[in-house]
């Protein structure tokens, strides 16, 4: 079995993973994910009891038990550049030996569901509705180092006349969410879509603040062109990445999205926090 060394694999001197914090034995089988620290203990409000909170960074942790198996919910912070993080830690925690640094021969797949916000860019997906992701494309570079297979979910030839369709000059990847969890969650009556992880929020993401962007029809361009048939129907940073990691590593993952904007109508949600608290309890009834 594959030895990983102390600069490949850092470990604290407290046994826990060098920016989670967190020790193999805090694991639970099923973690929520979550962009905002401060959305952590929205979450874990729901559990019936808080036993930890670990803390670095961006990197907040609550574990916990829900209806008497244990969980936990952990803030990413923005981006693939922290999911790539996130998931080689958690994965690490849970399918290497902290103590000889090998890899177990038997392997864990953890339930992991992210509870984020995203932008429609589909004028009938109206702002404050829920849409889980089926599959999602990458504009970060994380493929350029990790190679992941598109082939898993859309095929590399369908992704590269995307590409070529939204006149874009870097290779992208596609990733897709669990068919498990994609049952799990059905009782949310939620639109269904492929989800645009993009490396920014804001020219990335077709805005214009100050500094213009160099691709001004980028939104127009991604929605009105379908792949394999599907519409592209949202834009946030991190499922791709999660998608991708996920299905390379052996995890099942969902990511869950309350549509706080809608980029082509132009309305954003009056009531931002609401929206995120509908889909959290929303969300903990079918975990539980
Ligand atoms: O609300 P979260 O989960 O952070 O998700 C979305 O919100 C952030 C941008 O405001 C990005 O992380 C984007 O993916
Ligand atoms: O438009 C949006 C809304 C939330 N999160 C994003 O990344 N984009």
């Amino acid at each position: 079995m594959t030895y990983f060394s102390p600069t490949d694999l850092i470990i604290n001197p407290d046994g826990s993973s060098y920016h989670l914090n967190l020790r193999p034995d805090q694991i639970p089988d099923t973690l929520i994910l979550v962009g905002d620290p401060e959305r952590v203990p929205k979450v874990s409000q729901f559990f019936d009891e808080v036993t930890e909170i670990v803390h670095k960074r961006e990197f907040v942790t609550h574990l916990g038990i829900l209806k008497g198996k244990r969980i936990a919910v952990l803030s990413s912070g923005i981006g693939a550049d922290n999911v790539e993080i996130v998931m080689n830690e958690l994965d690490a925690l849970v399918n290497i030996d902290f103590q000889t640094r090998l890899e177990k021969q038997v392997k864990r797949s953890l339930n992991l569901i992210r509870i984020g916000t995203s932008g429609s860019i589909q004028a009938h997906i109206p702002v404050d509705s829920i849409l889980i992701s089926n599959a999602a494309i990458g504009f970060d570079n994380l493929a350029q180092f990790y190679g992941f297979n598109s082939a898993q979910s859309i095929s590399a030839d369908s992704l590269e006349q995307w590409t070529q369709a939204i006149d874009y000059p870097l290779p992208l990847y596609a990733a897709k969410a669990s068919a498990n969890l994609l049952e799990k969650f059905k009782p949310l009556n939620a639109f269904e879509g492929i989800t645009l992880t993009a490396p920014g929020f804001y020219a990335p993401q077709g805005r214009t603040i100050r500094l213009h962007s160099i691709r001004p029809d980028f939104l127009e361009k991604v929605a009105g062109t379908k792949l394999e048939g599907q519409e592209i129907t949202n834009i946030e940073m991190e499922t791709a990445a999660y998608y991708a990691f996920a299905g390379a590593m052996g995890h099942e993952m969902i990511s869950l999205n309350a549509l706080l904007a809608n980029r082509i109508t132009n309305e954003f949600s009056k009531d931002p926090e609401g929206q995120i608290m509908s889909l959290i309890e929303k969300a903990i009834a079918l975990i539980a």
